[in-house]
């Protein structure tokens, strides 16, 4: 025996949660599916939380600078650095009322939606028919016209020969997930992957006291970068006293001694790169090497619906599958895992299946913004996509350094640069990218002129408020090659 719904969402996460509400609000009858909690990722282990121990690094940060700004925490009036004492535990704590705020609101909000919530894993037994086996045990069949599936990704462990997490006592092998619930700061953090989770979580617990050091398989920090702005990165971590080794992978994590998870050193990570192997004595270990799509608990084969080699969900432009009757959105699918980009699949979903439209992922404009501090925002094309994309248009580039901007010297945070590629003959902006204090909202700032088609030239005429972060839109323009 089966219940019957109009639709069936699969995972309560950015994109999931909005959609199984519109269907709802449509009179659809909506069952929403979630095996952990209420949010997703996003909510729950992704931004809302990193973002919120990111604020505490950067008042760790700040205060530690004080004496720079005439500002001291103590009696000493001629230290050149602030003492600061950081409470892991109360950092934790934030982090947590700040998710379960979220968390509950989010859930308040499908009920009063009159979404059916399922607490319970999701699979397909047939094309048509989901199964699942619920937290409080009892299995159920469900039947609907229309299914989608949301269900994200998680934190992939690297292939490391011979890595025995078991060996290790809890605690001492993290990915995103874990880390944020430490409750002591690490003397030493090994970061594997110089990527945005890498780079945050490197920074931050930098900040927060730790020794850090990034292993980067890659020449570069986050590769899909250009070089310069790349090595700008690494120069603001190197500033900061985080440790990168560049083209280096880890060949082996073992325990060190007898594995005492309070031990400085209980960890021991050999890396290879650039021709030798070196050993990190670390306390701790984070994963930060990519992520995993949720697909292999879903039996897709029973349901007709095929993925990549990776295990994402094909759709095409209009996030159909190759069942008639799936959908698949956000994180899954492959492409930007971003939130944003979830919330965005679930708007052109929501528009093409109950308001008759005939909306496509192509030729979207995707921003994003890595929380290091200062930000790296960016959208559009990178100069190195751009001259791929265009090569027989004659682009222009302009880069300059924050230390141009006024208003960045005048709050002595002028570290990284801006850049902007654009067309010279339309006179379009084709990619902007800002490493800078708050560098996403002056990318937003582009990114609405590039949503409008508005020309650099309107940007570098405009009038803009003095000492404003965005007047630096009236500058950067002379920098153009
Ligand atoms: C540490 C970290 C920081 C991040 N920071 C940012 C950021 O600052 N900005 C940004 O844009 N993005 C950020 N991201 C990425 C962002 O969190 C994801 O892109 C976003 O959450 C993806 O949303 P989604 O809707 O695809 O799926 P998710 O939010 O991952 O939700 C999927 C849901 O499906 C559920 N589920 C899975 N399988 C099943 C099943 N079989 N049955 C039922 N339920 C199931 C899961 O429990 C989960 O709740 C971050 C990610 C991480 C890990
Ligand atoms: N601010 C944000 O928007 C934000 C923040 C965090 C995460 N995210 C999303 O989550 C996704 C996953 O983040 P991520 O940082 O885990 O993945 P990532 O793909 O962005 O970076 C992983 C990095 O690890 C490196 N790497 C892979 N295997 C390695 C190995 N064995 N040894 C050393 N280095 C290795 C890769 O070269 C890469 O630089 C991101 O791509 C992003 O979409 C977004």
């Amino acid at each position: 025996m089966s219940t019957h719904y109009d639709a069936i969402i699969i995972g309560s996460g950015q994109g999931g949660t909005p959609l199984s509400m519109a269907f709802a609000n449509a009179q659809h009858k909506t069952a929403l599916i979630e095996s952990s909690h209420v949010g997703g990722c996003c909510v729950n282990e992704g931004c809302t939380p990193t973002k919120t121990m990111v604020a505490s690094g950067r008042v760790g940060y700040l205060a530690r600078r004080g004496p720079q700004y005439g500002i001291f925490t103590g009696d000493e009036t001629d230290s050149t650095e602030n003492d600061i004492k950081v409470r892991m535990k109360v950092v934790r704590q934030r982090k947590r009322d700040i998710v379960d705020q979220f968390r509950s609101g989010s859930e308040s909000r499908i009920r009063e939606a009159g979404v059916n919530l399922i607490f319970g894993t999701a699979c397909f037994k047939d094309e048509r028919t989901v199964h699942v086996r619920t937290m409080d045990g009892p299995e159920m069949n469900l039947t609907a016209d229309r299914v989608f599936i949301c269900s994200g990704e998680r934190p992939a462990i690297p292939k490391i020969d011979g890595l025995d997490v078991a060996a290790f006592p809890p605690s001492i092998l993290l990915d995103s997930t874990t880390i944020q619930e430490l409750g002591v700061v690490p003397s030493h953090l090994v970061v594997i992957g110089g990527g945005y989770i890498g780079l945050e979580f490197g920074q931050l617990f930098r900040r927060l006291g730790a020794a850090v050091t990034v292993v980067q398989r890659g020449a570069q920090l986050l590769p899909r970068e250009d070089t310069d702005v790349a090595e700008a990165m690494l120069g603001v971590l190197k500033e900061d006293g985080v440790r990168v080794l560049l083209n280096a992978t880890p060949t082996s994590i073992r325990p060190a001694g007898d594995g005492d998870s309070t031990a400085a050193s209980a960890v021991l990570v050999t890396v290879s790169g650039q021709g030798s192997l070196s050993e990190l004595q670390a306390s701790h270990v984070l994963f930060a090497a990519g992520r995993v799509p949720n697909t292999e608990m879903l039996n897709l084969g029973a349901a007709s619906i095929e993925t990549t080699a990776r295990g994402h969900i094909i759709t095409d432009a209009q996030l159909r599958t190759t069942n008639r009757h799936v959908w698949a959105l956000g994180d899954v699918k492959g492409g930007p895992a971003f939130t944003h980009v979830s919330y965005d699949d679930f708007r052109l979903l929501r528009t093409n299946l109950l308001e008759q439209g005939n909306l496509t992922v192509a030729e979207r404009l995707v921003p994003y913004v890595v929380y290091t501090d200062p930000q790296l925002g960016h959208v559009g094309l990178h100069e190195h996509e751009a001259r791929k994309q265009y090569p027989s248009r004659r682009l222009q580039v302009a880069s300059m350094p924050m230390s141009y901007v006024a208003r960045a010297l005048e709050t002595a945070e002028a570290r990284g640069l801006m850049k902007a590629i654009v067309d010279s003959e339309s006179q379009r902006i084709l990619g902007f990218t800002c490493l800078g204090i708050e560098g996403g909202e002056i990318m937003s700032v582009v990114e609405m002129a590039m949503i409008g088609g508005v020309k650099w030239t309107a940007l570098r005429d405009a009038i803009w408020a003095h000492p404003s972060l965005a007047e630096s839109l009236n500058n950067v323009w002379n920098f153009l090659k």
